[in-house]
């Protein structure tokens, strides 16, 4: 079992590592409930494997399954179909009780008259750890969640996110071996939410313990995750790194759900060694890496996200997707400004242009522009 250790440097997380046995796999799991008389599949077939110590989210608009998944896993849903396996064992049929699981949701549900030390102790006290081990690994908890110095504090007499920490320790001090969270910082406030997600990251980095996070927020998942399965209709989309679900999404529908994203139709004119040639409006031309799949003539989704387009009053020269439109909305953001640039064929078009240097805007309403980027910048959709 993983050590939990407190202490700056003291314990490392393990990097996943393929080819180890994953900490926790679901294999083409089903659930099926019976609702008034319908039948609803909530998760209607997921495999993943995550890995020891991994950060691993579940990502995905309301009602997506995410919830589902995670309760199977922890073993509070039996599956209609398909096997959940915990270090290789099929615990598809163990009670939750049996998983060496923990899971911390959104309502902290401390003890209300118990201290923090209390709250936190109260496991290891009903399983009779012997007090001096006690004293030891609260002790040490308490400061893995860097609340040392508030252990005779009521719950009432702490912050939301320090509550937090207090319900993350008490499920840590057990040691499980996986720690399920499901919205666990949806009742923060933005800024408090912003910095627990540093937190969560840092705290998960220091137990190495595996984390599977449940979170309908995309800007959660992305900071926080080793890997993020994006989930939509009761189905895993895209399983993948952060970065690669953010550069390559995989659907129209991960392009639309994470981050701002720009979706374009096109007909391949030419396809030219690994480039394809998609023609637009007249004078437009976009070049999209053509991985061997596309074809001239074929019909082509593609998406670019918003920063990576270059605004101009001049048309702009070399091997770049260039589309000319008219500016129909500028926001002045602070650090960026955003523009909605409409194309020729009704196309809309949305850029942010970084205020790095100075914050002069380049274009205003009703101005002709030009819109560039590198080819690699587009991305061809399924
Ligand atoms: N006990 C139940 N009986 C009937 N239907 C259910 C039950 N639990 C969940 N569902 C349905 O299954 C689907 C998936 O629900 P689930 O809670 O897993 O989604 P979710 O992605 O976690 O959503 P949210 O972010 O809103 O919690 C939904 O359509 C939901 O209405």
């Amino acid at each position: 079992m993983t050590e939990i250790q407190a202490g700056p440097g003291a314990a490392v997380s393990a990097a996943p590592v393929s080819g180890d046995v994953p900490a926790i796999e679901l294999d083409n799991v089903v659930k099926e409930y019976v609702s008034h008389g319908e039948v609803v599949r909530a998760v209607k077939g997921v495999s993943l494997a995550i890995a020891e110590g991994e950060f691993f989210s579940l990502l995905g608009p309301s009602g997506c399954g995410k919830t589902t998944s995670m309760r199977m896993i922890a073993g509070f849903e039996d599956p209609t179909q398909g096997v959940v396996r915990l270090h290789g064992e099929d615990v598809t049929n163990v009670p939750p009780n049996k998983r060496d699981i923990n899971m911390v949701f959104q309502s902290y549900a401390l003890f209300p008259h118990m201290n923090v030390w209390d709250n936190v102790a109260f496991g290891l006290k009903r399983k009779k750890v012997p007090d001096a081990e006690i004293k030891r690994r609260v002790g040490e908890i308490l400061e893995v969640v860097d609340l040392t110095g508030r252990e005779k504090r009521r719950p009432k007499e702490m912050s939301g996110g320090q509550q937090q920490r207090v319900a993350l320790a008490r499920a840590l001090v057990n040691r499980p071996r996986a720690l399920l969270l499901d919205e666990p910082l949806g009742a923060l406030d933005l800024k408090l939410r912003q910095a627990m997600q540093i937190e969560l990251k840092r705290i998960q980095r220091e137990v190495g313990i595996t984390f599977v996070y449940v979170t309908h927020d995309q800007s959660e998942a992305l900071t926080m995750s080793d890997r993020i399965a994006v989930m939509n209709d009761g189905l895993v989309e895209q399983l993948a790194e952060p970065r690669e679900i953010y550069e390559r999404p995989a659907s129209k529908f991960v392009a639309g759900f994470i981050g701002t994203s720009n979706l374009l139709s096109g007909t391949v004119q030419q396809v030219a060694g690994d480039t394809a040639v998609l023609a637009l409006g007249a004078s437009d031309r976009i070049l999209v890496p053509a991985d061997g799949a596309l074809s001239t003539g074929a019909t082509v989704d593609l998406t670019v996200r918003p920063e990576k387009i270059k605004i101009a009053k001049e048309q702009p020269e070399g091997d770049l997707s260039v589309v000319r439109g008219t500016v129909a909305e500028v926001v002045y953001l602070g650090t960026y400004n955003s523009y909605v640039v409409v194309l020729g064929d009704g196309a809309e078009i949305t850029v942010f242009e970084q205020n790095a240097h100075d914050s002069t805007i380049t274009a205003e309403r009703g101005d002709t522009v030009w819109l560039s980027w590198q080819p690699w910048h587009s991305y061809a959709l399924r």
